[in-house]
Formats: structure tokens, sequence, C-alpha cells
């Protein structure tokens, strides 16, 4: 790229804002699928967990599955939606391979939750997200293209389709569009799915591997100019599958469509495939707002009509809300927002969690982690929760602080040991010879060294001036290579020259 193109898209970017609208989906852990009894389990050899109702095949009736509706409730709740009253299923009409009724069963204008918000943290600042929707539909067969020159679609000899994930329950969840400032948009996006995954595990309602395209992202981008209250023209691109490719394909994105508007040309409102390896997005097909799949009411399922009881119950089972529960820690730890943010920023949070739910103090759990372990973290450049240093080796090495085998100083050493991945504690402490000297008798031997090469010292002491004992102390403590248990030593030293 020339030097004036990069102007050119510089230029650009600071005259529009970005905007965001991440669609993802959620493929639930029921047992069955949405709407039949087959197995939902994934890698099964293709086409084995297929019936009629799944295949489309004509005559065959779906019904819902009462534990994916369950799992929708749950999430809607978990972010803060409204849960309707009453809503249906609709159909949406297309001709595809993947989808044999040659409609998908979802949700339109009438989704089981709606109107919700959530939070997300990025670089200790809190961005609210609003939830335009959560729905319930089915999932798609997988289509695979083999053959011919590229293996793409378009030079594809044939199409493969497997139909065993057809049905599996899916929930997409909608967020409104979100304004972000230019340089923090590509980890707002990544943030928010990223919780969604935390929110979603903690639910128990999905494996989220988003390798496995458990959870996938579709991400929204257009750019308006500064001041607007006009949206611009979006891109989707499709199918990003990890909190990377989030981050990469909405930046690219961004840039992409910053260098169209300054080359004086439009962008095209259509779907985009994200390439990992080249870190592009390409263009897909033309979609416009008006794509006409038809929708209308699904006849063949009845409505859906929760009632509050219950959601209510449901809400019940919730587990605390990610911003509510770091609030809370925050208050029980007695850490500051630069301490928290600290934490949060190196994603350590729940490492910290994990460290003082092994019995360890807040204080001692801070001292290590935004002490030590976050300078080596600095020294290397990683994120703190990147180190290899676990909540239990941390719990270890304090509580072997605990018991007198170290000393703060020797502790320290072990946490290098850890960062350089020497072992575990154990190990470390045996091959850098760390142990606290706490044995009586060793102590004696380097007490009476100290005595016989001081003799002067020794004389002052008995002359009346305990105070000059302190040499002493320093001097076993220097023959102990600082491995020695100051307590101890002190008090057989006492006891050796009688004060
Ligand atoms: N101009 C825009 N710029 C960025 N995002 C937008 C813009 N307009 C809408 N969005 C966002 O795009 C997403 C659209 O998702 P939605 O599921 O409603 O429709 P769709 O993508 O047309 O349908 P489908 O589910 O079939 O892909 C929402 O998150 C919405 O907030
Ligand atoms: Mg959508
Ligand atoms: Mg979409």
């Amino acid at each position: 790229m020339t030097a004036a193109a990069v102007f050119a898209i510089e230029d650009a970017l600071a005259q529009y804002d970005p905007v965001l609208g991440l669609e993802v989906h959620v493929e639930l852990n029921t047992n069955s699928k949405m709407f039949c009894g087959c197995p939902t389990e994934f890698g099964a050899p293709p086409n084995t967990q297929t019936c009629p109702v799944c295949l489309g095949l004509p005559g065959a009736l779906p019904v819902v599955n009462a534990k994916a509706v369950e799992a929708a409730i749950k999430i809607g709740l978990a972010l803060n939606c409204e849960i309707a009253e009453w809503c249906r299923f609709a159909r949406k009409n297309y001709f595809y391979p993947d989808m044999p009724k040659n409609f998908q069963t979802s949700q339109y204008d009438e989704p089981i939750a709606f109107d919700g918000w959530t939070e997300v943290v990025v670089d200790g600042e809190t961005y609210r997200i609003e939830i335009e929707r959560a729905h319930m539909e089915e999932d798609t067969g997988k289509s695979t293209h083999v053959g011919g020159a590229t293996g793409r679609i378009h030079g594809a000899s044939h199409s493969l389709v497997d139909y065993n994930r057809a049905g599996i329950p899916l929930i997409e969840i909608v967020t409104r569009t979100i304004e972000v400032a230019p340089e923090k948009a590509a980890a707002v996006a990544r943030a928010y799915v990223s919780m969604l995954r935390d929110l979603l595990l903690a639910l128990d309602v999905s494996d989220v591997r988003m390798d496995q395209g458990s959870l996938r992202c579709d991400a929204n981008v257009s750019l308006k100019p500064h001041g607007s209250t006009v949206l611009g023209t979006r891109t989707e691109t499709k199918n990003v599958n990890s909190f990377r490719s989030v981050e990469r394909a909405v930046t690219y994105e961004i840039t992409r469509q910053a260098a169209v508007l300054a080359s004086g040309e439009k962008v095209l409102q259509e779907t985009r495939h994200w390439h990992e390896d080249t870190g592009v997005t390409t263009s897909g097909r033309e979609k416009s707002d008006a794509d006409d799949y038809r929708y209308f009411p699904e006849p063949d399922l009845v409505p859906v009509a929760p009632s509050r009881e219950w959601v209510e119950e449901l809400r019940g089972t919730l587990p605390e809300a990610p911003s509510t529960r770091r609030v809370r820690l925050q208050e029980e730890w007695g850490f500051t927002d630069l301490e928290m943010r600290d934490v949060i920023n190196g994603n350590a949070l729940e490492l910290v969690v994990g460290t003082v739910e092994l019995g360890v103090s807040a204080a001692a759990a801070k001292k290590w982690w935004l002490g030590e372990l976050a300078r080596a973290a600095n020294e290397s450049g990683l994120e703190l929760g990147s180190l290899g240093v676990g909540a239990a080796e941390v719990a270890e090495v304090q509580k072997l602080v605990d018991d007198g085998a170290l000393n703060d100083k020797l502790a320290r050493q072990v946490f290098d040991g850890l960062v350089k991945g020497e072992g575990t504690p154990a190990q470390i402490i045996e091959a850098r010879g760390l142990a606290l000297v706490s044995d009586d008798s060793a102590l004696i031997e380097a007490i009476d060294r100290a005595i016989a090469a001081n003799p002067d010292v020794v004389e002052k002491v008995n002359s009346g001036k305990p105070a000059a004992a302190g040499a002493l102390i320093g001097a076993v403590m220097k023959d102990l290579r600082g491995q020695g248990d100051a307590a101890k030593v002190r008090e057989l030293l006492d006891a050796k020259l009688g004060i």
C-alpha cells in the first residue's frame, strides 16, 4: 500500500465511528434435538443421527424440546431480557441443501427473550451492550464442498451434506447496534463474545466450543460519520470462530471499509467470510435488509407460553452475574479499583478467586499475584493470567510460608522458578536449596560459629548491652544464606547468651 493510501485510510478513520452488531449462535447441550429425539453428540459418522423430522420428510411432525426452552429462558434472564409470556416459532424459508425442509424453524417477530442488556469491561472501562433478542431455532446440516480445483464451492466437483447437525437446538443472541471508539471496537467485540462464553458455561447450557462450532459469531460492522444519526451500510462477517478472530475480523472490516470510503466508493451490504490464515475477509453474497425469507408462523408447533412461576423458578437458579460478582469480590478482598483492574486486564480473576478459595487470605493472594507475579508478567511481556502459574501453586507456596518452611524472600525465589517452568514448588525448593532452616541442631551450630567468630560482640552482651546481640543474629542469618528461621534463631541465641 502506498503512503498516500495509508494516509487516506487514517484520514477516513478519523472521520468515522465504527458501529457493530453481534449475532452469536449457541448450540445447546441438550441430549436430544430441538424438535425430535435424535441424539446431539458431536463427531458421530455422517447422517447417523437423523430421523424423518430432522430430515424434513413429508408428514413428519416436530415437537418442542422443553429442555431447550428452559435453556433459552435462562440465557434470556442472564442477559436481563424480558421473557415472552407467549411466543411462536416461524418458518424462515430458503432453498439450500443444508436444510432439507426448505425452511429453518426459527423465531422471528416473537422471540422468547428480548430487550436485555449486559456489560463488558475493556481496559478497566465498562461498556453496556444492549441485547435486542435471544431466540430459539434449529441448526442446519453441514455442507462440505469437495473435489475440483480449489475445494471451494465454485470450484468443487460435488458437495456432501451431513444432517447430524440439522435440528440441534440453537439460541441466537442478537445485540442492538454498538457504537464505540475505533481503537476500542475490536476489543469490545472480543470481550463480549468472551463474556458470553463465560456466562453460558456458568449457566451450563452449552459446551461453548468455538473450535467445534458450538459458539459462532457473525460480526456486523459499518462506519458512520462523526455526529451523524444515520447508520452506514453494514457487512456481516460470518462464522468467526475464535475470540482472536472476532477481534481481527472487526479490525480488518473497519480498516477495509475506511479504505473503500476513502477511495470515494460505497460499502456494499453483503455477507463476508473470514480467512484465519490470511487475516482478511472476502465477499460472500449480497444481502439486502429486504431479503425475503417469507417468514410465517410455524403451523405444526404449539406456541410456547412459559408460566411466570416457571420463569421465576429459573431466575432463582441463575448464577451470579459476572459484573455483580466482580463488585462483590472487590469488596470482599478489599482491592482498590486499580488493583481489580490489573487482575481483570491480566485475565487473572479466576486465578485469584481460586487462590482465595484454597484458603489463602486476600492480602496474601494480592501480595503474590499483584507483586511478584505481576512483576514477572511485566518483564516477560505476558498477561498475568498467561504466566502458567496456577492458583494451586500459589496456595501451596503460601502454605509453606504459613508453616514456617519458607519465608517471603525464599517464596519469591520459588515464584521465580515457577514462572521459569522449573517444576513444582517442591521440586524448585529442592533444586534451588530453598528450604528454611528451622532444625534446632543446624541453627545451634550456626550460632556457635557466630559466637566463636565474634568474641567482641559476646563481650558487649555480657557487659550488660543485650541489644548488641542483633549483630550476632545478622551473622547467623548470613551463615545460613538468609534461610534461617529468624524467630527461632533469636530464641535459641537468647537462651545461649542467657538474655
Ligand atoms: N448499520 C449497521 N451497522 C452495524 N451493525 C448493524 C447495522 N444495522 C444492524 N446492525 C446489527 O446487525 C445485526 C443484525 O442481525 P439480525 O439477526 O437482526 O439480522 P440479519 O443479520 O439480517 O439476519 P440473519 O439472522 O438472517 O443473519 C444486529 O446485531 C444489529 O444490531
Ligand atoms: Mg441473525
Ligand atoms: Mg445475521
